[in-house]
């Protein structure tokens, strides 16, 4: 059962570093031998600096920023593809990340067997996955390609069929990296109509999109991230608003 005004996904003090190992001159590599190997050839980088943030049971959360903000970074670290370097994230019920979309399809093996093995990945047993076969394949709309070796679908169908998969292991939260952009029209109302249903189910639902007025439709908070940091949390229009002033004044200022 869903109970709204619990929380789904809490962050406290995120921090996340990434090494960025360059590839030096030659120049440079003996000036560091002759200095005794003094300070690091390799580049630290702060994805997320101190990053807190709460969503509850039912919440539908924008995460939006400027490309580089730390957006899929903060996405990983809420799906437990990452870990982060400090604070903590906790998250309530079972948590479906549709990020690397496919990422865990096996591509010598058919759609049939991917439903099986994302299936099991995600948490279902093969029972409820054969009930739910027939309705996984007609959501996804791939129809004979079922049982064809996923290397030779299109990135629309890897995309069809994973969301189909996990939109039928009936998780508590949706972590959502751009999948709303991908795909043709038809199917993009599809799911935008799907996610609606599962929000008006009580499930919780964190976006990630580049596309404002998709997000600002879907979603009614939004949180703003900006070199690692959240600037700005409150309604999703206000935020989508700052982010374009933010966007405007980047692009001016011509550091996009
Ligand atoms: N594995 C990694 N190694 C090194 N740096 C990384 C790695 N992953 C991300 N980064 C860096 O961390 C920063 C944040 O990346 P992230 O992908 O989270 O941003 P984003 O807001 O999702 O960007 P976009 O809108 O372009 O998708 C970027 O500067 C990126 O280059």
């Amino acid at each position: 059962m869903t109970s709204h005004g619990q929380v789904a996904i809490s962050c406290i003090g995120i921090r996340k570093q990434f090494i960025m190992r360059h590839t030096r001159s030659l120049k440079e590599a003996l000036v560091w031998l002759v200095k005794g190997r003094k300070g690091d050839l390799s580049k630290k980088f702060l994805a997320l600096k101190d990053v807190s943030l709460e969503v509850k049971q039912g919440e539908r959360v924008a995460l939006m920023g400027l490309n580089g903000s730390g957006k899929s970074t903060l996405l990983k670290l809420i799906s437990g593809v990452l870990q982060p370097d400090g604070g903590t994230v906790r998250t309530r019920g079972r948590v479906a990340g549709l990020i690397e979309v496919g990422a865990g399809f096996h591509h010598d093996l058919s759609g049939r067997d991917n439903v099986y093995l994302n299936g099991a990945i995600l948490g279902m047993a093969e029972k409820q996955i054969d009930e739910m076969f027939d309705s996984i394949v007609e959501f996804s709309e791939i129809g004979e390609f079922i049982d064809t070796e996923v290397k030779f679908y299109s990135s629309g169908m890897y995309l069809r069929l994973a969301f189909s998969i996990a939109v039928h292991t009936d998780p508590e939260v949706f972590l959502i990296d751009e999948i709303l952009a991908v795909g043709d029209e038809p199917f993009q109302r599809k799911c935008i109509a799907k996610i609606k249903e599962l929000s008006e189910l009580g499930k919780t639902l964190f976006v990630v999109s580049h596309d404002l007025d998709l997000v600002a439709t879907v979603c009614e908070r939004g949180v703003l991230l900006e070199h690692g940091n959240v600037v700005m949390d409150g309604e999703v229009h206000d935020v989508v608003a700052e982010l374009r002033r933010r966007s405007a004044h980047a692009e001016s200022e011509g550091s996009l």
